[in-house]
């Protein structure tokens, strides 16, 4: 059963869009199938209905060439939410309140669907058991996010407080702030920890607000042992949200207890956000978590395929490594999607194969990127105008933009240094290579231009 639903979801996200398949089909669960008979959980009652209306078809379909039977898909409501709700009515300790308790109806966390055990220390703390130190691959873009985190993970609340993760989307931020948190819980089974997403954090600020529950949730709150708060950025523009947080913070790090805190970027450009917050976030020890190399995203895709009992072959992982770049997300989607092609074509994995399989994929990396595009898309980075880009005016907040347009249509292009200067309003071409290596140097030394630099890249290859 598990089977069929890995490979009818691969199948499915091939035929759907990103978004569709992310909003729909991955946060369904196959239950059981027994006598013909499927049955498949949505978290929600739109969910459920939704889908039912859209895709029963489909998945009946898949179903029934799987089993080569007919077969009956029956679509319920995430049995979880059903066994949650004498959690949610029983009193619990004033110390053990959690904010989501109060309120039965509320949505599950995005990431934290489907892979809890059902140890009541695991649902409070959130943590998802299979992101490990294990499970997370090493290379030079998180070594030291990782060294950072297995420091803090042996010593929590001594070493670095907070830790600080930032990175592009995709990058493994998740995954190793759950790896500290799987550490302490083995270490300390006693320890209140909490994984909790920035979005939901701000949803229990509004329940609290509306219930007047304050004082629960700050309790909560103030007495954990160590809090893991992702994905920092979107409490950008929410005061209110920002203020309460403040006061955590300053709670937890007083007494000594750990805050690892995760972000799209750097604390300081975290846009809407308090200044006392920012200078707080880069107190501890902030650590950037680069995309992957060449190396780490081979051994990434062998670990991954080595987990789903497949072995694939160098030349197929390095193929598939060459031309998805962007981030690990986007990696192990593609090995669904090679996996799931395989299967049901019931064909060796080849790189023709994969190129069948990902053609789609392939096709958007391999898109031509043009001068124009990056200059364009380098001047709304730093709101500018695009004719700055040819313009020989020279003031620093225009002439760096313009040397950061120059190196990305070196590394991203197959223009030469003249013609590149050419498309930059004549510029000769000894200006192209200044601008280039003044870049690449500065990329070298400066975390935050190298970081600048990745999220300009990963906007242009789309
Ligand atoms: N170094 C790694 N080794 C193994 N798996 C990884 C690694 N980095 C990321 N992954 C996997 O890639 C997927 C995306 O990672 P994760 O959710 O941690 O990214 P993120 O940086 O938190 O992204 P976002 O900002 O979108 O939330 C996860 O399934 C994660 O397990």
């Amino acid at each position: 059963m598990e089977n069929f639903w890995q490979t009818a979801s691969a199948q499915l996200e091939l035929e759907l869009t990103p978004q569709q398949y992310s909003a729909w089909i991955k946060p369904l669960v196959a239950l059981d199938y027994e006598d013909g008979k499927l049955r498949i959980a949505a978290p929600n009652r739109f969910k459920l209905d939704w889908v039912k209306s859209q895709f029963a078809n489909r998945i009946t379909a898949l179903a029934c060439q799987y089993w080569e039977a007919p077969v009956e898909v029956q679509f319920v409501l995430d049995p979880r939410l059903n066994a949650k709700k004498p959690d949610a009515v029983r009193p619990a300790p004033a110390n053990q309140v959690e904010p989501g308790q109060l309120r039965p109806s509320a949505p599950a966390e995005p990431q934290q669907n489907l892979n809890i055990a059902n140890s009541p220390k695991r649902e409070q703390s959130r943590i998802n058991p299979d992101l490990t130190f294990d499970s997370f691959v090493t290379g030079k873009a998180n070594q030291l996010a990782r060294a950072a985190a297995i420091q803090v993970a042996n010593n929590p609340g001594v070493s670095y407080n907070p830790l600080f993760f930032y990175g592009g989307v995709g990058l493994g931020k998740t995954h190793l702030i759950h790896a500290i948190g799987n550490q302490v819980m083995a270490d300390q089974p006693g320890a209140r920890i909490r994984y909790i997403h920035a979005e939901q954090y701000v949803r229990d600020v509004v329940t609290a607000y509306q219930r007047k529950g304050f004082d629960d949730f700050k309790h909560y709150y103030h007495s954990l042992d160590m809090l893991l708060i992702d994905d920092i950025q979107f409490f950008g523009g929410k005061s209110r949200t920002q203020e309460e947080f403040f006061y955590a913070f300053e709670a937890l790090i007083a007494a000594k207890k750990q805050i690892i805190i995760t972000s799209d970027t750097y604390p300081k450009e975290i846009t809407g956000m308090d200044d006392r917050l920012i200078s707080r976030f880069d107190s501890g020890l902030t650590v950037a978590i680069e995309p992957p190399e060449l190396e780490m995203r081979v051994a990434i895709l062998l670990k991954k395929a080595q987990s789903e009992g497949v072995t694939l072959s160098d030349d197929v992982a390095f193929f598939v490594a060459k031309h998805l770049r962007s981030n690990v997300r986007e990696l192990e989607g593609a090995l669904r999607k090679i996996l799931a092609y395989s299967r049901f074509h019931g064909k060796d994995i080849t790189i023709d194969i994969v190129k069948e399989a990902l053609k789609d994929l392939l096709s958007v990396q391999n898109r031509q990127i043009s001068v124009e595009n990056i200059q364009k898309t380098v001047a709304d980075f730093f709101n500018i105008k695009v004719a700055d880009m040819y313009s020989k005016r020279r003031p620093a907040n225009i002439a760096r933009p313009r040397q950061i347009a120059m190196y990305l249509a070196k590394e991203l292009t197959q223009k030469s240094l003249p013609e590149i200067g050419e498309l930059f309003g004549g510029r000769d071409h000894t200006t192209v290579l200044h601008a280039v290596r003044k870049i690449a140097g500065d990329r070298q030394k400066n975390p935050e231009c190298n970081h600048e630099l990745h999220v300009l890249e990963q906007t242009l290859k789309g």
